[in-house]
């Protein structure tokens, strides 16, 4: 029987495609037309049976490497930037080409960490996307790695792909790679088994996801892709985790690679920026007593159930909530500044000044997060 996951990322109408570096370059590094092509082949058929598809490509920085005669990926940002410069060129030109073949047109959108951690840049960036989309135009995105500074990174495609599935409101995530699909440890090293379903969070709790892809050519290796399935999931978007080399079958039928489970109803924009996207710039440790309130019984976060505060924050900025064993639970945004609140932590709301007397982190204002 076909999974509701994998049936649901079958006839997704709006689709997230994200393809890593490995998949688009040949062995001796540089773009690999013939694979390049075959993606396109498949996206293109998806468009052409009535889905619009925003695809997210990495491989600039790979794509960069042999014009400027460089044998290795970088690890210094300065020459990671100007390969990306010159990388990210030729894959939009070999897009636009592509595409071409099918009469589509390519609109190129890099975005940085700020497009989508700053409210007011996430909604440019929607009315981009939409209109791009409405248009009739295939977005093709990567992060604006030549202004990226180390800091203001995202880091990594898959998670990019998965913002950008819930910026565009996404019916389904499709991340293909090298690998044909999850398995339960580095399928380089022999006992790994494959993982079809991935229905809840549990699912993947004993998986060992390593953090580097064995082409050496993308970042963040099934670690990364597994976070980003995750925030996805969270977010109420269901992923297909897929070989790039199936990505006609993937994005036809959906019978291959790993399916995950939307986890719960889709967030509202808000509240997906604030549990997943926005910086937090501080952290409130809880007790056992709060971490139950906020979580289970959704209350907001009081004065008496936080231990401790760290971080410079102002009232409005996010934070972090941390449970006794110092792991994130929870994001939301401080109804306190940072300096106000030692005087306050742990003491119940009738000891406190009157117009003290409030919530630190509204229940309206949190966002508990998936495991
Ligand atoms: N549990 C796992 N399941 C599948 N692949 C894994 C796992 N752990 C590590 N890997 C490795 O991760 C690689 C995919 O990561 P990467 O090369 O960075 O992909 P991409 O360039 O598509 O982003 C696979 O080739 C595989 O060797
Ligand atoms: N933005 C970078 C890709 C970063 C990245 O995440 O790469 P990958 O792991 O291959 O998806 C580039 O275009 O080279």
């Amino acid at each position: 029987m076909v999974s509701p996951a994998r049936s649901a990322v079958a006839s997704a109408n709006r689709i997230v495609v994200k393809v890593g570096s490995s998949s688009l370059t040949t062995a001796a590094g540089g773009l690999d037309p013939t694979r390049l092509d075959a993606l396109v082949d498949a996206v293109s058929a998806r468009v052409s049976s009535g889905s619009q598809v925003v695809l997210v490509s990495s491989g600039a920085i790979a794509a960069g490497l042999a014009p400027l005669g460089i044998s290795r990926r970088p690890r210094d940002l300065a020459t990671q930037q100007a390969a990306a410069s010159v990388g990210q060129l030729t894959l939009a030109h070999a897009y636009a080409n592509s595409f071409g073949r099918y009469s589509l047109t390519v609109g190129q959108v890099l975005l940085t960490a700020d497009d989508v951690v700053r409210r007011a840049h996430y909604r440019n960036a929607q009315r981009t996307f939409s209109r791009l989309l409405a248009l009739g135009a295939v977005p093709v995105v990567n992060e604006n790695d030549t202004v990226a500074t180390e800091e203001i990174r995202f880091g990594d495609n898959d998670r990019l792909a998965a913002l950008v599935a819930h910026l565009v409101g996404a019916d389904a995530l499709f991340l293909l790679s090298d690998v044909d699909a999850l398995y339960s440890g580095d399928p380089r090293q022999p006992g790994a088994t494959r993982i079809a379903e991935v229905a809840s969070a549990s699912d993947v709790d004993g998986v060992r996801a390593g953090s580097v892809g064995a082409s050496g050519l993308g970042t963040g290796g099934m670690a990364s892709k597994l976070a980003a399935a995750r925030l996805a999931s969270a977010a109420g978007i269901p992923v297909l985790l897929a070989g790039a080399s199936d990505a006609a079958q993937a994005l036809s039928t959906a019978d291959c690679g790993t399916a995950f489970a939307a986890g719960g109803s889709r967030l509202t924009a808000r509240r997906f920026w604030l549990g997943y996207a926005a910086d937090a710039t501080g952290r409130l440790h809880l007790d056992a007593g709060a971490v139950a309130a906020v979580m289970g019984r959704r209350r907001s976060l009081l004065a008496a159930g936080i231990t401790d505060v760290d971080g410079d924050f102002e009232a409005g900025d996010v934070v972090e909530l941390l449970d006794p064993s110092g792991a994130v639970v929870a994001r939301g945004v401080a109804g306190f500044d940072a300096t106000e609140l030692p005087s306050l932590i742990g003491r119940s709301s009738q000891h406190l000044p009157e117009d003290q007397r409030r919530e630190v982190v509204h229940a309206d204002d949190l966002v508990p997060l998936a495991r």
